[in-house]
């Protein structure tokens, strides 16, 4: 007891203390005027960058990977995983979470569930311990628009580690996540932000659903399958993962359906890019490099864009006009060479497992340039309707497989062209396959007599169309084994 009375007395008063702390203060501040009057201001903002880097290096052992949204001009495909990736690591330690969802079609939308910025994220990998945040900076002065970035902080030495092992791993997760999409959605450039807006794509086309010649049609789906299994082939020839398709053929003929039952089929998103809406070739390649692995870029009607049919030497030869169409929005829209360039050059370097389709009614107005071979590894015509393809009608609208007015229908559309589109309105006007049927007679004769008429347009042509139609679908598969993968 008396040890701890001894002691305790020994300890200065209060009023010593705060004595003491005042004229340390004072001689601090001293100290400090003195300095700031004796060294310039260059010099101490030197030595004190020189110290906090010495303390930093010394006394953090942190280290941080900046993962910015663009890599060497293209999307990051590092950035692309960690956004997939990081909502299904979200633990218990996260504090907040974006969370939304979108009408999917099903009676109830799932949410989903996105990083915010600043918020932390932990994860743990072979023993490491791994911190994420996401964040933004202004960047209108390059890019129009602000950008994310993400942080990613682990210890010093585990560097090389998270290097090697960590970032292919997300990266495997995230494909992973990608493969398994259940929800596909449809892009569309808006040129006012420069930026791809999507929505959710819920087209019912399918390669059920879709009436074309069964050859044809088996053809497709085995190009496809054989596209998408070939990874390590198109790596062993030198070629980038990439198929082109031209599809061609009149109105109604199912071009666009073709497209959707191929996004459906594969699970790709859809791109739909107006070529108009591109401002220059600079934009076309900005837009292009932004879509991402495993999707249909769609350049519908393609001989509608004036760029892309007769003008092409003039517009990629005039400097003029380069100019014009960078500074002034007199002449909109990206130039046949632009499109061009990319699929020969860029096309090559970025991104992988990409599908591009041009639609067009008029394959003659075409650039030859773009039907060259090796630009669209595929061309298909769409044609008017067959007798299979009437049968596969009848069975999605009707229900049917067979009706003892199936053989008047044949004869009659082996005589004139009757476009899938038109015999779908017809199908559809009765759940009475009698009904239909009758409408769809009586509309086949009334343009055949339109045809002995001497009739419209599309009656002229069906006369020739009709002698060698088998022909021309034999034709076209020809064309499609040439360009076999
Ligand atoms: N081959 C087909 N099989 C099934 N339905 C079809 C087919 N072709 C057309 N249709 C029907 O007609 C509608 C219009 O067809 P679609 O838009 O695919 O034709 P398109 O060839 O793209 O026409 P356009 O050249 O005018 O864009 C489709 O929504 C579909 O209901």
């Amino acid at each position: 007891m008396a040890g701890y009375f001894s002691s305790f007395g020994e300890m200065p008063s209060l009023s010593t203390v705060l004595t003491t702390y005042a004229s340390i203060s004072a001689m601090m501040m001293v100290v400090r005027t003195v300095l700031n009057e004796m060294i310039p201001r260059p010099m101490r903002e030197f030595i004190s960058s020189k110290l906090s880097e010495y303390l930093l290096f010394n006394f953090s052992n942190e280290f941080t990977f900046v993962i910015e949204q663009r890599w060497e001009a293209v999307v990051s495909e590092t950035y692309k995983a960690a956004e997939v990736y990081l909502p299904t690591i979200v633990g218990y330690s996260t504090d907040s979470l974006l969370v939304g969802s979108n009408d999917t079609g099903n009676s109830t939308a799932v949410p989903k569930l996105a990083v915010p910025i600043g918020v932390k994220i932990a994860d743990h990998f072979e023993g490491m311990r791994l911190q994420w945040s996401l964040h933004m900076k202004e960047a209108k002065k390059y890019y129009n628009n602000d950008r994310k970035y993400f942080h990613l902080t682990c210890k010093k030495k585990d560097r090389d580690r998270v290097l090697e092992n960590y970032f292919p791993y997300v990266a495997r997760k995230a494909q992973k996540i990608l493969d398994d999409r259940q929800i596909l959605n449809i892009y569309t450039y808006e040129h006012q932000d420069s930026m791809w807006q999507s929505a959710i794509f819920k087209h019912p086309s399918t390669f059920d659903t879709l009436a074309m010649e069964p050859d044809l049609k088996r053809f497709i789906i085995e190009d496809l399958d054989l596209f998408v299994n070939r990874k390590g082939y198109f790596d062993n020839v030198g070629r980038a993962w990439k198929r082109g398709y031209l599809l061609y053929g009149p109105p109604g003929t199912g071009k666009s359906s073709l497209v959707a039952a191929i996004a459906n089929y594969l699970k790709y998103h859809v791109y739909d890019l107006q070529l108009q809406s591109v401002k220059s070739d600079a934009d076309l390649r900005n837009v292009l490099t932004t879509t991402t692995n495993r999707s249909i870029i769609l350049i519908e009607d393609i001989d509608c864009s004036e760029n892309t049919s007769g003008d092409r030497g003039r517009r990629s030869s005039s400097p003029d006009k380069k100019n014009e169409t960078n500074t002034v929005f007199i002449d909109p829209g990206a130039t046949l060479s632009g499109m061009l360039n990319f699929i020969d050059g860029l096309w090559s370097s970025c991104g992988e497992e990409r599908i591009i389709i041009f639609t067009t009614n008029h394959k003659e107005r075409l650039d030859p340039a773009l039907l060259r071979p090796g630009r669209m590894d595929v061309h298909i015509e769409m044609g008017y309707c067959t007798p299979p393809v009437f049968r596969m009608l009848a069975k999605s609208y009707l229900g049917i497989k067979d009706h003892a007015m199936f053989g008047q229908v044949e004869e009659l559309i082996k005589k004139v062209d009757i476009s899938p589109a038109e015999m779908a309105q017809h199908l559809m006007k009765s759940d009475d396959p009698s009904i239909a049927l009758e409408s769809l007679v009586e509309f086949l004769n009334m343009r055949t007599i339109g045809h002995l008429d001497g009739g419209d347009q599309t009656t002229k042509q069906a006369g020739v169309g009709r002698e060698d139609n088998k022909k021309k679908v034999d034709d076209e598969i020809e064309v499609i084994l040439n360009d076999k993968i």
